[in-house]
């Protein structure tokens, strides 16, 4: 269509006015066309992905897809080779000092391999995120109170790491990320450790904080699958490159007319 004709042309959807005095919120994730080498391999080669606030993600690939170095780039635990990366409207590789201290506390983390610290106890491990705050004495224990009864750890706050079963290590891991009530939660390794009934469980407690406080979540795993809902959204990286990026009822729609997919979902191409 000419420049001339487009101005003619009836604009079908009118844009609509901006709210006096409300600015959009920015994404909670931005990458764009991120590039990542390690040892001379590129290990993500120009990914790009946008989660809202409030959304949750499921991040899905083969083992070495390049799942944590994508997580690991979005809570700037490493820089990428190229591209951008933005949590909440802030550029990443831009922030310093207390701007960056501010950013960070919006974020909660589970990572893989476990991250407790073996000396302390489970209640002195939930409380760590909150050292650097200003709060109370009582105001910790209550926190620590809420975490531990939300994540059905009653009974454990003084049992040290190596008490527990690799179930319960990870839903203290889940309640440490989440004690300081961040905005973004990512979860690497969803299901490492644990039976589907608990996924299952850990899931609706997440969707509670979602619908409650506008949590946005992003969960890598190999499959989870079987845990979400068919409109959840489901992202599939494989080798370094995005595949899919839409509902798991989608991904299952697609997956018997792409190889690669199939293979992912059903283990043969
Ligand atoms: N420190 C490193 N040095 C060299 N290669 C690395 C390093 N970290 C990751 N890689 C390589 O980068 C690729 C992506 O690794 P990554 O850990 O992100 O995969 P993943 O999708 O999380 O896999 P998994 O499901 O097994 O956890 C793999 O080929 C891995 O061998």
């Amino acid at each position: 269509m000419s420049d001339a004709a487009a101005a003619a042309a009836p604009n079908p959807e009118p844009t609509p006015e901006p709210t006096p005095g409300r600015t959009p919120e920015p994404p909670a994730l931005e990458v764009t066309e991120v590039f990542q080498h390690v040892a001379g391999h590129a290990v993500l080669n120009g990914v790009s992905l946008t989660v809202q606030q409030g959304e949750g993600v499921l991040l899905i690939g083969r083992n070495g897809a390049g799942k944590s170095l994508l997580m690991r780039l979005v809570l700037g635990l490493d820089l990428p080779s190229a591209g951008r990366v933005r949590l909440f409207g802030e550029e990443l590789r831009l922030l310093r000092g207390a701007h960056a201290l501010k950013l960070r506390r919006r974020i909660g983390a589970v990572l893989q391999h476990g991250s407790l610290l073996d000396g302390l106890s489970v209640q002195e491990n939930l409380l760590l995120p909150l050292m650097p705050t200003q709060l109370s004495r009582g105001e910790m224990a209550r926190a620590a109170r809420l975490a531990i009864t939300q994540l059905q750890l009653d009974g454990m706050e003084n049992h040290l790491p190596r008490a527990l079963s690799v179930g319960q290590r990870r839903r203290v891991e889940l309640a440490r990320a989440l004690i300081h009530q961040p905005d973004l939660l990512i979860w690497d390794g969803l299901t490492d450790g644990l039976d589907l009934p608990a996924v299952r469980e850990i899931f609706e407690l997440l969707r509670n904080q979602m619908t409650l406080r506008g949590l946005t979540v992003i969960g890598t795993d190999n499959m989870a699958l079987a845990a979400v809902g068919p409109e959840d959204r489901v992202v599939v990286l494989e080798r370094g490159d995005l595949l899919f990026d839409g509902s798991r009822s989608a991904l299952e729609a697609e997956a018997p007319t792409r190889l690669e997919l199939r293979y992912l979902l059903h283990g043969r191409w």
